[in-house]
């Protein structure tokens, strides 16, 4: 059964004692994506942190988008974890477990697996927790500025999975600042 589309209303994000943007309201129907647009400071990420239930909202509602898969700045992997361990850990508490290999296969970090996750380099920290939200088998992706960081053919795998992703009925929302690979996705501009 496809998920519930992602409705949001009247959405308002206060940060210290700054109102970052207030009546936001959007949908995101299954199968769609929408990128976050605006320079630095704009509240993306806030937002992003918002849909994840990271962050309270000031203001307003959010409905549906069935289970979230977040990806923020930094994945969390603890130094000294095999990339693999670390990796099924998450998968477990996800119930994704039987999805990891694929995951991992989709942003080829298959053969990391047995590397401490302090020696990843940024771009395999990224893509490793790309993998982390492609097992996790959540139907609404939260990811910001996934594409930051990745060489042109890890782009590429991404953009593969997000439109495998869609295809299947889950939806994409991402903070951008350029074109990651999205096919036709509806644009929302903060700031
Ligand atoms: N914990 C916090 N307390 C107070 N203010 C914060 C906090 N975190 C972020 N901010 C402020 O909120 C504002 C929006 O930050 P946010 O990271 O959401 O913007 P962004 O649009 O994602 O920016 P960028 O393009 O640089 O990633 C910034 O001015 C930032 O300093």
């Amino acid at each position: 059964m496809p998920p519930d589309p992602l409705t949001v209303t009247d959405l308002a994000c206060r940060r210290g004692d700054r109102l970052l943007f207030s009546g936001l309201s959007f949908r995101v129907e299954p199968g769609a994506a929408l990128t976050l647009e605006g320079p630095n400071g704009s509240g993306k990420s806030s937002l992003l942190r918002i849909l994840a239930g990271l962050l309270a909202p000031a203001e307003g509602t959010i409905d549906g988008g069935g289970a979230r898969g977040y990806l923020g700045h930094d994945a969390a992997l603890k130094p000294a974890m095999t990339l693999g361990a670390e990796l099924a850990h998450w998968a477990r508490l996800d119930g994704g477990l039987a999805r990891l290999p694929a995951a991992m296969a989709a942003v080829n970090v298959a053969g990391l697996a047995d590397v401490p996750c302090r020696h990843l380099s940024s771009g395999q920290r990224r893509r490793a927790g790309l993998a982390r939200v492609i097992a996790s088998g959540a139907a609404l992706w939260l990811l910001d500025e996934p594409t930051a960081g990745l060489d042109t053919a890890s782009s590429a795998l991404l953009a593969d999975a997000m439109a495998g992703h869609r295809a299947a009925g889950g939806m994409v929302v991402a903070a951008v600042h350029g074109d990651i690979g999205l096919a036709a996705p509806a644009t929302l501009r903060l700031g």
